[in-house]
This record gives C-alpha cells, sequence and structure tokens, in this order.
C-alpha cells in the first residue's frame, strides 16, 4: 500500500503521525511510504532520518494527499485539507466527530473511509489509542493549571503545594479515567488536596487504592459538583463518554458560584467539554475568562510536548497502520474487532452511531 505522512497544520501541532521507526516497520512490510518534507521537524525526526529507512519525501501536502491510499497523522483534518482527500482514501487519524458537524459533513462529502483513533476500542473496553495521549493531557493539565493559576494571569494566586504553614491548593478532578489519573497524580506529587469524582464505583475504587491520602474520591451528581467548585481552586474537566459528546457537568450559572481567579482546565474539550462556557482555544490563545473563572481548553494538548507525545503515539498506532497496510481497510476490521470500532465514516456513511445521536440526526446520512 502507498502509505502518506503529511504535516500537520493546525495551530501548534507539532506532533506527526509516524516516527522513522514506524515507516521503517511500514518498508519491511513492503508497503511505499511518502512522507511530506518537515512533517517530523517539530518532534525531532528530520527527513534524512525518513529517507534512511526507506521513506521517499515530497515537498507539498498536496503531493501527498494525491499519491496516498491511506494517510496516517494526528488531528483531524482542518478545513484547507478537506478537498485534498480522495474518495476511497483511508484517513488513520483522531476525529472526534461528535464535536463538529462541519468536520463530519466534509468527511461524508469526501467519501473516505475515516478511522478514528479515539473510538478503537479493545475487549476490556478501554481505548488503547486515546489512552497515551489522555496520559500526557492529563500531566499536563495541573502544569497547564497551576500556571494560569497566577495573578498575572488573572488567576486567584494560589501555589498548588503551598508552603509551610499555608494550606495547599485544592483540585477537583472531574472523571476517574486516564486523564483523571494522571492530572490526579501530578496535582498530589505536588501537594495539593485532590477531589476526584466519576460515576463509575470501579474507577472510583481503584483511584482510592492507588491514591495517596490527601486525594478523595467523591461520586460524581450535580449536588456534589456543585458543592466542591465553590472550595476548590483548580478543575480539571476528563470526562468521557465514548464517542459522545461529553455531558455539561458545569454549567454557565455554576461559573458565579466560583471564586474569582478559580481555573477550569477543560481537557474533554474535544468532545465538546463538560463545561457549558468551554470553547476550543489553541496553544497560541489558550485561555479566555467568564465570570471571573480562567477557562484553558486547548483541543491538542499533546500538541505542544512532541517529542514525547509523538513517540508515545506511534508506539500505540504502527500495529493497526501495519495491519491495515498489510490487509486493507475491509480484512483489517474483519479480523481485528478493536480496530473495527475505530470505523466512523465509509465512503459517505457515518457508521458510528454516537456521531449520528449527536447531531440528532434521525438516520445514518449518506
Ligand atoms: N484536549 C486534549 O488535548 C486531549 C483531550 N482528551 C480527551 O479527554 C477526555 C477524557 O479521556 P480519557 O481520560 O482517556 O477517557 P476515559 O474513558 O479513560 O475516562 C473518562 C471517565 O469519565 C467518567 N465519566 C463519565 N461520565 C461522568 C460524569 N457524569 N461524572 C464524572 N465522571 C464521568 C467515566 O466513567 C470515565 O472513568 C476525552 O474526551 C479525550 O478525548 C484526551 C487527550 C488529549
Ligand atoms: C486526543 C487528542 O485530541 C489529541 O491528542 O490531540
Ligand atoms: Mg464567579
Amino acid at each position: 500500500m502507498i502509505v502518506g505522512i503529511p504535516t500537520e497544520i493546525k495551530n501548534n501541532e507539532s506532533r506527526v503521525g509516524m516516527t522513522p521507526a514506524g515507516v521503517f516497520e511500514l518498508v519491511k512490510n513492503n508497503h511505499t511510504v511518502y512522507v511530506q518534507s518537515g512533517a517530523g521537524e517539530g518532534s525531532g525526526f528530520f527527513d534524512a532520518d525518513y529517507q534512511q529507512v526507506g521513506a521517499s519525501v515530497l515537498e507539498t501536502i498536496q503531493e501527498v494527499y494525491a499519491i496516498a491510499e491511506m494517510i496516517v497523522k494526528v488531528k483531524e483534518p482542518i478545513a484547507e485539507e478537506y478537498d485534498l482527500i480522495k474518495e476511497g482514501q483511508i484517513l488513520f487519524t483522531y476525529f472526534h466527530f461528535a464535536s463538529s458537524e462541519p468536520l463530519t459533513k466534509a468527511m461524508i462529502k469526501q467519501k473516505a473511509i475515516c478511522i478514528a483513533y479515539e473510538t478503537v476500542e479493545d475487549e476490556e473496553g478501554t481505548l488503547p489509542l486515546l489512552t497515551p495521549m489522555s496520559e500526557v493531557a492529563g500531566r499536563m493539565a495541573i502544569q497547564q493549571g497551576a500556571k494560569y493559576l497566577e495573578k498575572p494571569v488573572k488567576g486567584r494566586g494560589v501555589l498548588l503545594g503551598g508552603v509551610p504553614g499555608v494550606a495547599p491548593g485544592r483540585v477537583l478532578v472531574l472523571g476517574a479515567g486516564v486523564v483523571g489519573i494522571q492530572a490526579a497524580k501530578m496535582a498530589a506529587g505536588l501537594g495539593a488536596h485532590v477531589t476526584i469524582m466519576d460515576i463509575n464505583m470501579k474507577r472510583l475504587r481503584y483511584a482510592n487504592d492507588v491514591m495517596p491520602p490527601h486525594v478523595v474520591t467523591e461520586f460524581s451528581n450535580e449536588y456534589n459538583i456543585r458543592k466542591h467548585i465553590k472550595t476548590h481552586d483548580l478543575i480539571i474537566g476528563g470526562v468521557l463518554l465514548k464517542g459522545k459528546k461529553a455531558p455539561n457537568l458545569i454549567t454557565r450559572d455554576m461559573l458565579k458560584e466560583m471564586r474569582p481567579g478559580t481555573v477550569i482546565v477543560d481537557v474533554a474539550v474535544d468532545q465538546g467539554g463538560c463545561v457549558e462556557t468551554t470553547k476550543p482555544t489553541t496553544h497560541e490563545d489558550p485561555i479566555y475568562i467568564i465570570d471571573d473563572v480562567v477557562h484553558y481548553s486547548v483541543a491538542n494538548m499533546p500538541g505542544a510536548v512532541p517529542y514525547t507525545s509523538t513517540v508515545a503515539l506511534t508506539n500505540v498506532t504502527l500495529p493497526y497502520a501495519v495491519r491495515l497496510a498489510n490487509l486493507g481497510w475491509e480484512k483489517a476490521c474483519e479480523k481485528d474487532a478493536s480496530l473495527k470500532k475505530g470505523l466512523n465514516i465509509v465512503s459517505g456513511k457515518v457508521v458510528y452511531q454516537e456521531i449520528i445521536e449527536a447531531f440528532s440526526w434521525e438516520e445514518v446520512l449518506s
């Protein structure tokens, strides 16, 4: 198969869809790989590194899309890329369709085979191609939150770890999944008081087992959330309903209950966010303030640490990419139920029910 690796063009997105190690593996399996010149630079991989393992380098994104049967990338295609996508071309990347009707409609129109990293699901119900980026984003959420709690950027002016004689900051984590656990761990490591909430008792039991005593678990319901937002300095949104729009656990009216300078890092923004006032931001302009509450909602947080993220991502995507290249998407999905769950749009037809529900479409669009 001919595989193309374009340069990411989303704001401050320096990850790349495949490392030279990945190209090595594809070439070993007799596939042809075209990499756009400079695609890996932000992650520390240069054209010569790719050429050394057998890839050919193309100058433009147009050339890569035009020649490839399968595009392997990181983020969803953005508007400038839509028309480059060919009928029947496999796109293997993050899409987060439920948060973008325009993207969904564009991919239907292009009639591509859209296999979304974030809905590939293993037998245990976990999301192997989302997990490493959630690990990155969960850890980063505390770094970013700590930064925006500083007064010069309109935060409350609270040091998360406190100092002797002064109580530490308080962090409320919504969701005890991958993002939530990593965020809680980082915050606890800094010495903050942490409350972590979920509706899944198994996740709360797990958090209770693995976390130090200054991490407290609480069942997630509106009453408890309303209580805790008043006393916590930093709130991390890490909830997910697979493939669906995230639920609004913090509504607009609740911002008034928070103290001025409270910071919300809504990691769940890529599925629409779990805070009503969340709207996607970029690394260039990551925050905005509503009712004195600082909102951070960058939809590609791991893009800011591409050295770590590119390798972590391709460690998990590569085996699937090789299978897709070896077998073609139909056979690969037939043989691998996890990969099949990644099929979101096939030749103009939405095949993932949660997307249809997200837009209240009555039937599968085609
Ligand atoms: N902004 C960014 O750059 C990134 C965003 N993400 C996003 O972060 C979100 C979380 O991802 P993961 O942690 O991997 O998902 P996960 O599936 O591991 O965890 C989500 C948790 O939310 C819980 N949950 C569901 N409804 C809830 C409710 N009402 N209250 C409290 N908890 C609830 C679930 O029980 C589950 O434990 C996803 O939307 C993911 O796409 C992930 C990586 C990067
Ligand atoms: C998961 C995701 O949205 C990201 O890594 O950017
Ligand atoms: Mg307020």
